[in-house]
């Protein structure tokens, strides 16, 4: 049986949309001809990549839509207004993250990364589900590899990453998901060559702990750096094939994909 998901006429919301993996995510995702809401807090950025992407895969294919997924009110508008837009929605990548480790914004890197993502992942469940009008379809959460293993740089970061995996972990054994058929994946990159990166990579000392630039420098040269298109390659086949559920995938440059169970063995 072909268990390929065709992303054809598919409606996907993406957050952090507007610029770096996020913006890849969408460009793959029109690339296989599925129409996006690119949903981030740069307006700016947003309304530029939009207008690129209109341009390439066609005005009707495309939105932005201003949200800054710290904000309740703001992220329900996104999900109704791509509902209302596309005519219901399919897929989630809840891909929008900060990283921040100083007193003055480490609760700012928990606020985005942690609660945010909570936030997108139950409207995604709750829009997706059969009950509330949805049609089933697929969650991805973007976390990090720092989300499984100790990054001694951004102890911070870390842990919002790893509260993401085990979130996602939760929700693939709901009734809900099963219920109406959502399947539910983590994505684990190491280091993608994105603003987020280079901002890191050019010594923003608010990004880390110890302030010590070459351990950085060194941390990056001993696990690589991915591009955008090799991480959007890794969303489309999680998206596509419709047995991937319940699966960590990580991407790093010098070990490439790699996926895992996400639910370990029960006592
Ligand atoms: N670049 C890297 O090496 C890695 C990044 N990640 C994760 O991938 C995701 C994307 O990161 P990058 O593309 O590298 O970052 P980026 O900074 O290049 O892009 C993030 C996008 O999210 C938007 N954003 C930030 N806060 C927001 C908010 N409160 N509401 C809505 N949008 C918001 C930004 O405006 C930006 O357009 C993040 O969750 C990050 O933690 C994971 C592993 C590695
Ligand atoms: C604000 C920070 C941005 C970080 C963006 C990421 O999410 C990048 C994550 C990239 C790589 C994580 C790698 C983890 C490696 C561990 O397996 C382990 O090898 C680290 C051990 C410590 C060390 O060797 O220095």
């Amino acid at each position: 049986m072909d268990r390929r998901m065709h992303l054809v006429g598919k409606v996907a919301l993406v957050t952090g949309g507007a610029s770096g993996m996020g913006c890849g995510f969408a460009e793959a995702l029109l690339k296989a001809a599925a129409k996006v809401c690119i949903a981030d807090i740069n307006v700016e950025t947003g309304v530029a990549t939009e207008s690129d992407l209109r341009q390439q895969y066609g005005h009707e294919n495309v939105m932005f839509s201003k949200c800054n997924i710290t904000s309740a009110t703001e992220f329900e508008a996104v999900f109704k207004r791509t509902k209302e837009a596309f005519g219901g929605i399919d897929i989630v990548v809840n891909n929008a993250g900060i990283g921040g480790e100083t007193d003055e914004n480490w609760e700012q890197t928990v606020d985005v990364n942690m609660k945010g993502t909570l936030r997108g992942l139950r409207l995604a469940m709750y829009y997706l589900s059969v009950e509330h009008g949805g049609r089933g379809g697929c969650i991805v959460n973007v976390a990090s590899m720092t989300g499984l293993n100790p990054n001694p740089l951004s102890p911070v970061y870390g842990c919002t990453k790893a509260g993401i995996i085990h979130a996602t972990r939760c929700y693939v054994v709901s009734e809900a998901a099963k219920k109406s058929n959502i399947r539910l994946n983590v994505l684990c990159p190491a280091f993608v060559d994105t603003p987020m990166f280079r901002r890191l990579a050019a010594g923003d000392a608010t990004q880390t702990i110890g302030g010590d630039q070459t351990a950085v420098t060194a941390f990056i040269e001993r696990i690589g750096v991915l591009s955008t298109e090799e991480v959007s390659v890794a969303l489309i086949d999680i998206l596509t094939d419709e047995t991937r559920n319940g699966l960590i995938l990580r991407c790093a440059k010098k070990t490439g994909n790699v996926y895992s169970t996400l639910t370990v063995q029960d006592v």
